[in-house]
């Protein structure tokens, strides 16, 4: 989505939401006043748009889109895709990476879909498993393949900045559809995004 789009339609909404960022300052026992804060309920109302722009787009015209009719029917994996979201219950980040894979049936789709479809609901707020069901349910409702595959490992910041603080920890989700449902194609896909040649 372009992001004069973006501007346009949330002038009046980037104001409210600069208004209750500048109160909060207030509340945290900030001086609104001083130099370095002048903008910084402006600049954060943009960051927290611009990371949960998401809900203005649309993940389903996004793949159809660039969706070609081709007869490959091999597996399509688009593995460690960036993956920047926040959480719903702290709204601190969790980020690491989605693998995505598919297997074609009568359609490809235009590659840089996949990962602006990870976009698309990686920018609201999200637990894990739900960000990972969104994109497979999205990929097979919209391509209709014969299988697709998500794998996301992240970290989340609200285990590490604060709550049980732990540094090291990664969570890993999956979801599975159609011929992924099978063991062999499962271990399949697990194998090739633990590689480095795939
Ligand atoms: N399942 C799931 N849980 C998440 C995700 N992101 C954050 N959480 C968890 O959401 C839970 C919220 O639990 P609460 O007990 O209501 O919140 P809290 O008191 O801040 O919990 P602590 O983080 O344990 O201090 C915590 O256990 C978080 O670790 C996610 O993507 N998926
Ligand atoms: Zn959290």
């Amino acid at each position: 989505m372009p992001y004069r789009y973006l501007e346009e339609y949330n002038i009046e909404i980037t104001q409210e939401v600069r208004n209750s960022y500048e109160r909060i300052l207030g509340e945290i026992g900030e001086d609104t006043g001083r130099e370095g804060l002048l903008k910084t309920p402006e600049r954060a109302a943009k960051a927290m748009l611009f990371l949960t722009q998401g809900y203005r787009q649309d993940a389903v015209e996004i793949l159809k889109g660039a969706m070609f009719t081709e007869s490959y029917s091999e597996m399509v994996i688009i593995k460690d895709i960036e993956v920047y979201s926040l959480c719903e219950h702290h709204m601190l980040p969790f980020f690491g990476k989605a693998h995505v894979a598919y297997i074609p049936d009568g359609h490809i789709v235009g590659l840089s879909k996949i990962p602006r479809v990870v976009d698309v609901f990686a920018r609201r707020l999200q637990v894990q498993e739900r960000l990972t069901d969104d994109i497979v349910e999205c990929i097979n409702q919209t391509l209709k393949p014969k299988g697709v595959a998500v794998v996301i490992e992240a970290a989340h910041m609200c285990m590490m900045m604060r709550g049980v603080q732990k540094q090291n920890s990664v969570t890993t989700t999956s979801g599975f559809r159609g011929q992924f449902e099978k063991i062999e194609t499962r271990n399949e896909f697990l194998k090739l995004i633990s590689s480095d040649l795939s």
